[in-house]
């Protein structure tokens, strides 16, 4: 039988989320969402569009004021933290359709360390060595000097990403970061991804790929109308016959997703 490493303790809770409801605007728009989420872990966020995935990380993120529940980090409430506190905790890669900025790439990159860093402090050169090392590791040195509208899409995702993991926070959130991606990138990018998060950090990464978030995901959440509809674990054994039920009774039997057939 499978003995579960979270009940004995011996994987490390680094977040949990406690019954977390958001409104906007008078609208309900999330409603008590609870999950932990585990050091080591790589946890995929699927979901409908609409769904709230964007609106959970943002939460998550202190973007919005939550109108019930918590994000505790370690134990501690994550509102009651400083900025640069929550920095060293949290980074986040932002869906491609809120960036707006024009800079150039490096200056884009730089600007995830400096979150880190005091309100006036300005990058040193190290900072800069940090922002070549991370263009080096994701292969996208080609665009050291360019500008953000000189680049393609998929490009501009990448840099974007670099600039959420210079910030070497423990948990990385990210938003459809593949979106952009070929299906080859797509997958280097989630193996490298795997390798930088290592033993140490935790990954919650949302998406609408679910052969993508069975490929690479420990866990899988998915939200339904603002609420968590199901949480699956790889180590209960059949996650992707879990994920082909739930999106049956989600979205119908015309849903094109076959586990037998391994079509998903
Ligand atoms: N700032 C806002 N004010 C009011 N409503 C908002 C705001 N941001 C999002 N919403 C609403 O919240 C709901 C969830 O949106 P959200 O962007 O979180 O969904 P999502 O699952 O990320 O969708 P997608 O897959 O399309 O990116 C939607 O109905 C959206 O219209």
């Amino acid at each position: 039988m499978f003995a579960c490493a979270f009940c004995e303790g011996k994987i490390a809770i680094m977040i949990r989320v406690r019954q977390l409801s958001l409104c906007l605007q008078k609208q309900k728009i999330l409603e008590s969402i609870s999950f932990t989420l585990h050091k080591g872990r790589m946890v995929m966020l699927l979901g409908e569009n609409g769904a709230g995935k964007t609106s959970l990380l943002k939460s998550m993120l202190r973007y919005y004021p939550l109108s019930g529940g918590q994000v505790l980090y370690c134990g501690i409430d994550c509102a009651a933290l400083r900025d640069k506190e929550h920095a060293a905790i949290f980074s986040y890669a932002a869906q491609m359709k809120e960036l707006v900025e024009d800079m150039l790439v490096e200056d884009c990159i730089v600007a995830g360390r400096t979150r880190c860093l005091s309100v006036l402090a300005m990058p040193k050169k190290q900072d800069y060595e940090a922002v070549d090392s991370w263009l080096k590791k994701l292969n996208i040195e080609h665009l050291k000097g360019k500008y953000l509208h000189e680049i393609s899409g998929g490009e501009l995702q990448l840099v974007y990403l670099a600039k959420a993991l210079i910030q070497d926070a423990q948990v990385m959130l990210m938003d459809e970061p593949c979106t952009y991606l070929d299906i080859h990138k797509q997958h280097v990018f989630m193996e490298k991804i795997k390798e930088l998060k290592g033993e140490e950090k935790s990954i919650l990464m949302s998406m609408h790929d679910p052969r993508l978030a069975l490929a690479y995901g420990d866990e899988i959440l998915i939200l339904h109308e603002g609420s968590l509809y199901a949480h699956l674990r790889k180590e209960d054994g059949n996650m992707k016959e879990q994920l082909y039920e739930a999106y049956k009774e989600l979205y119908g039997s015309s849903f094109a997703v076959d586990t037998k057939e391994d079509r998903i």
